[in-house]
């Protein structure tokens, strides 16, 4: 099924579920603390992995203790769709085993 671009309504329902998560222009985004920039380091390569496996890809920006995503969807012309969410929610559940805030 081809991906479709989320209403504005859907997008905010949806991000209801997922605290920390924010719309910012046509991304979604959130940012984490960890405990160190190794474990930040550490974050982001466990988050490239996902992101292979999903085939979908947020900008993914390393500073000395945080990890920023923000993400959207290329081929239907950079608006927020299901792959968007789907990835938030992979993250969303790998971050607590990085000790991610
Ligand atoms: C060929 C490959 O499936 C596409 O280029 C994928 C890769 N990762 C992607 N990531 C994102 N964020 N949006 C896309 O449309 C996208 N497309």
């Amino acid at each position: 099924m081809p991906v479709e671009p989320l209403a504005q309504k859907e997008i905010e329902t949806r991000l209801s579920d997922l605290p920390g998560w924010s719309l910012d222009g046509d991304h979604l985004t959130r940012s984490y603390r960890l405990a160190s920039h190794s474990a930040a380091t550490a974050m982001v390569v466990h988050i490239a992995q996902v992101q292979e496996e999903l085939d979908h890809h947020s900008d993914l920006t390393l500073g000395y203790d945080t990890v920023t995503l923000t993400v959207n969807t290329h081929s239907v012309g950079g608006a927020v769709t299901d792959l968007d969410f789907a990835l938030a929610r992979r993250v969303e559940n790998l971050a607590p085993g990085h000790g991610a805030a």
